[in-house]
């Protein structure tokens, strides 16, 4: 250090109380979102009630009976109770309002369609999460009449996957009932009944909402006059935009969604003795394509696993049916090299940038350093599928050092096309245009030797014994590149 003339103080920045207004603007981050909605008539009307007693009320403000209907439903409401460790407490001088539980009113409004979701995900979701699904579960109503309020509480996740709340406000004739945030001392009010009341003299009537995270903390401030309805959701996070059948469901046409049609076809397959003698592994191209994260990083779950939930309609059955024989099927993605016929089979999404232009070397590159498993094709009677095996003169040394698994294609992945992972990447590139990718995955099943199918303990060339390889040989590796450092 020297200690010459002390430096000057650099000058100021030339930042004003604008730009830095701009900048905390841009820079905001609350832990909620929250604005106003115009919505359809029709989404204002609530249904409850039964039979003689079933009540049709409009919630849009506008109609001159309003107070007495909005009376009335407050009475309809039983008393609110509030979670206090696990049970429900009733306690007035901690909640006082009135609620109605999901099964009990029907509402005009379609939060999805009315793209409420969509208006909460990018509100309040920020980064990786914006582009992640999420769904709103129907909670409650609730209506606060005079003098009721919420004391400061922290909404009770229900459910591992729960993740905030969203309070919609309706613009009945009410004054007060702020909602009150706090997080890390910071603190936001929410005044439905102030935003509401600004545009009433719009031409189409709007809700309030609120979305905010469920680590934070809020209070209802006591309504002074009027009734404050609101309808508040659960937010999950979701998985993949699929659909899941219920149990409950039972399909006879289209055959390849009967659960019982398709295990029946495989039993009788399974028992045929002129069918993979040996044992092997039977390969089925699923049916559907399913959305993965075009921007899949290492580190994120692997979408694989839980594809298994959300697998559609056929694909479902096929899983169940295969469940059901004591098999067990494995969810895999195939990466298929159109010049060399060669098709690697991966138990994981991978992030491979574009650093890989050509397709065959990305499949030599999967097969020698991934952990791909090359696919041999086999006949019904266990011999092996010749039919490409001139192709892969040019590369027998390098399939000859790769881990292989004997497959009978059951379906052929029809739709392998779109379920050639190397050319997405290279096409999709660094900047992926779209948040999910449709690729078809595979499911793959070790069967045993005829007459004793469930067992693949030992002796079945297959997909589990050459993950077993695979893993042994990543293991050896790692090791040795260790040593190499350490040396
Ligand atoms: O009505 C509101 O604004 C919030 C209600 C609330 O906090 C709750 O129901 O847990
Ligand atoms: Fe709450």
């Amino acid at each position: 250090m020297s200690d010459g003339p002390s430096t000057p103080e650099p000058p100021a920045t030339s930042d004003s109380p604008l730009s830095l207004r701009l900048r905390a603007t841009l820079g905001e981050n609350p832990p909620f979102c929250s604005g106003t909605l115009g919505l359809q008539p029709a989404d204002f009307t609530l249904y409850y009630g039964k039979g003689k007693d079933a009540r049709q009320l409009d919630l849009s403000g506008t109609s001159a009976q309003d107070v007495e209907a909005l009376d009335e439903l407050e009475k309809a409401c039983e008393a609110a109770t509030f979670g206090r460790n696990a049970e429900a407490v009733l306690d007035e001088t901690y909640r006082k309002a009135g609620k109605m539980d999901s099964d009990k009113f029907l509402l005009g409004l379609d939060v999805d369609k009315s793209r409420l979701v969509d208006i909460v995900r990018a509100g309040l979701l920020a980064g990786n999460d914006e582009r992640r699904a999420i769904r709103a579960e129907l909670y409650k109503l609730n209506v606060y009449g005079k003098h009721a309020f919420f004391k400061p509480h922290k909404d009770t996740p229900r459910g591992a996957d729960m993740f905030g709340s969203l309070v919609i406000v309706f613009p009945t004739p009410h004054e007060g009932g702020a909602l009150v945030l706090r997080d890390e001392g910071d603190e936001w009010t929410f005044d439905a009944a102030l935003l509401l009341s600004a545009t009433a003299h719009y031409e189409m009537k709007r809700i309030a909402y609120i979305a905010f995270f469920s680590d934070v903390e809020h209070e209802v401030l006591p309504i002074t006059s009027g009734h404050r309805v609101t309808i508040t959701y659960n937010l999950y996070w979701a998985g993949p935009p699929a659909v899941a059948f219920p149990d409950e469901l039972t399909i006879i046409y289209p055959k390849h969604s009967n659960f019982s049609a398709i295990g029946e076809a495989l039993v009788e397959l399974l028992a045929d003795p002129t069918f993979l003698p040996q044992g092997g592994t039977l390969g089925f191209g699923l049916r559907h394509a399913y959305p993965f994260e075009t921007r899949w990083k290492r580190g994120m779950p692997n979408p694989l696993d839980t594809l298994r939930g959300w697998l559609k309609g056929s694909d479902a059955a096929l899983l169940r049916a295969l469940q059901a024989l004591s098999l067990d099927p494995l969810l895999r993605l195939i990466s298929r090299d159109a010049k060399y016929h060669i098709d690697v089979m991966l138990d994981r999404m991978l992030s491979l940038g574009n650093l890989y232009n050509e397709p065959s070397e990305l499949c030599l590159m999967l097969l020698r350093h991934i952990g791909g498993i090359r696919l041999v094709e086999m006949n019904f009677d266990g011999t092996p599928n010749n039919r490409f095996s001139h192709h892969l003169k040019y590369v027998r040394y390098e399939l000859e050092e790769a881990t292989s698994a004997q497959v009978y294609w059951v379906t052929k992945c029809g739709d392998v096309k779109g379920n050639l992972i190397g050319s997405q990447y290279t096409a999709f590139g660094n900047e992926p245009t779209t948040a999910y990718l449709y690729l078809t995955p595979s499911l793959f099943v070790d069967v045993g030797p005829a007459g004793d199918r469930a067992n693949v303990a030992e002796g079945v060339a297959g997909v589990k014994a050459a993950q077993a390889q695979v893993q042994a040989r990543l293991e050896e590796a790692r090791a040795k590149a260790k040593k190499r450092t350490r040396a």
